[in-house]
């Protein structure tokens, strides 16, 4: 079986704009589903839960007749709980405290400052008071994925957290409900796709409006956060996932293979590198892939996914290897080198870094404890991990003292005047102490 990937050296003509159209992600940008969404969300704004029970009859295939239908209460996720394996629950509750311990140490306390004339300056620490958490559903539903949006939540300490989760069909997943348990949620609405992240922007009788939504979707559900987005906030259009590995040669290279699958096997646009400076392990890895691939089950979606996005990229040296891991800015950087931490230092770019050849990826989408949920698509350039920061906001704070007043008005008096603004100036002026 050849699984075409492609292979590239650094070296050659080209490489570096061969290297950015690989990695071109064009989201889809549908005029058809513009459309309809703009429609879901505008009928769900104007009729609440009577549009929302449409759209979920329509779009799920239920036969829901009054909204009260739609709520899963605490004690239902508990029975859904005890519907799943003991084996299962414990894992999803180990993962769940480990995630909750480490989002702990990113909590950012209220500080404040005062300056010799009494003046007090600071930032006062909010946690958001509600939250929206869009659970995918169907085939694509990740517990894991709750875990990770709703610990950090929790952990900020948000009032109240919402879920949607669709149930095509009816059909419930356990394993997502007993995740939505263990992980603290306070409601559970069985709704989807963009009429869901309408209710939640909107609110409706029956759906609480919050204040930010979280969590993937499809193309409907992503195109809705984008049209509601100022109206809530949202955590980010996530792209296809990606995993960049780069090898020194030394790692089990089928350990390399199924790191590079692990990614791959997620959805067809998914993308798996491996660079490495030992041309001979390269071709080794891909003589495991080959091979290894008859073993798993989502094989043709891992194929596609390699065949599509995968990528060998052959270098000279370890440097050039970070080099090329900073132009990616991957998602998903696994450093299977010798001294991790030596090189680590070089790279600027990437959602997580997995640091050593017994770090694999998949031990940190489930329970290692940093948040799975990362910047794609190259935006480690400028964006973070899904964290408690996301789920709190800041509130200047500004005591002036009359000495400390009277200095600033000082100040700001000639600034105002050179902008034209009289009133701000006069406010300032009057706060001169006379005696000053
Ligand atoms: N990045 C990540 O971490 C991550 C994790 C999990 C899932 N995902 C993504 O989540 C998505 C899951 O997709 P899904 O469809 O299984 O579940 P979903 O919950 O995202 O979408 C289902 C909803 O889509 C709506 N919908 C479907 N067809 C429609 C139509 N023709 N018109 C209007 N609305 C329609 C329905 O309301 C339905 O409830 C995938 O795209 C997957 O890649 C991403
Ligand atoms: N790798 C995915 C997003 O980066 C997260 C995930 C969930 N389950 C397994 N993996
Ligand atoms: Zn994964």
């Amino acid at each position: 079986m050849n699984l075409n990937i492609r292979a590239f050296s650094s070296s050659s003509d080209g490489f570096r704009s061969e290297l950015e159209s690989l990695l071109a992600w064009d989201s889809v940008s549908d005029a058809g589903v513009q459309k309809a969404v703009a429609d879901i969300v505008e009928q769900v704004r104007l009729n609440g839960d009577q549009a929302v029970i449409e759209f979920t009859n329509r779009f799920d295939r239920r036969n829901v007749a009054s909204s009260s239908e739609l709520e899963i209460t605490r004690e239902e996720l508990a029975l859904a709980k005890g519907r799943v394996s003991a084996e299962l629950v414990t894992s999803l509750e180990a993962a769940a405290k480990r995630v909750h311990d480490y989002h702990e140490r990113q909590k950012q306390p209220s500080w404040q400052y005062q300056e010799n004339d009494g003046t007090v300056l600071g930032q006062k620490v909010t946690p958001l008071d509600r939250v929206g958490v869009y659970v995918p559903g169907g085939k694509a539903a990740y517990p894991s994925s709750v875990l990770m949006n709703v610990m950090p939540a929790k952990v900020a300490g948000v009032g109240e957290i919402i879920m949607v989760v669709p149930t095509p069909d009816g059909l419930v997943n356990d394993i997502v409900l007993a995740a939505a348990y263990i992980a603290g949620v306070d409601r559970v609405f069985t709704i989807g796709g963009a009429q869901a992240v309408a209710a939640l922007a909107y609110g409706t009788a029956t759906i609480p409006k919050v204040d930010k939504i979280v969590g993937p979707g499809n193309i409907y559900v992503a195109t809705a956060k984008k049209m509601v987005f100022g109206v809530v906030g949202i955590d980010m259009i996530a792209g296809p996932s990606e995993i960049l590995v780069v090898c020194d040669g030394k790692t089990d290279p089928d350990w390399i293979a199924m790191d590079l699958f692990s990614q791959a096997e997620h959805d067809e646009d998914a993308q798996s590198i491996l660079i490495s400076p030992d041309m001979a392990f390269l071709k080794e890895v891909k003589a495991s892939m080959e091979r290894l691939i008859e073993t798993q089950s989502r094989k043709d979606i891992i194929k596609a996914s390699l065949e599509g996005r995968g990528a060998f990229i052959h270098v000279e040296n370890m440097d050039e290897a970070m080099d090329i891991a900073n132009i990616v800015a991957a998602e998903h950087l696994e450093l299977s080198i010798d001294e991790p931490e030596k090189w680590v230092e070089k790279i600027r770019h990437a959602g997580a870094i997995f640091m050593g050849r017994h770090t694999p990826e998949a031990l940190g989408d489930y329970c290692a404890g940093p948040n799975h949920v990362l910047p794609t698509s190259g935006t480690a350039r400028f964006s973070s991990p899904l964290g408690v920061y996301d789920f709190q906001k800041r509130s200047s704070l500004i005591y002036c003292s009359p000495e400390g007043a009277s200095a600033l008005a000082k100040i700001a008096s000639p600034l105002a005047r050179g902008e034209s603004l009289e009133a701000h100036a006069m406010s300032a002026e009057y706060r001169i102490l006379k005696s000053l």
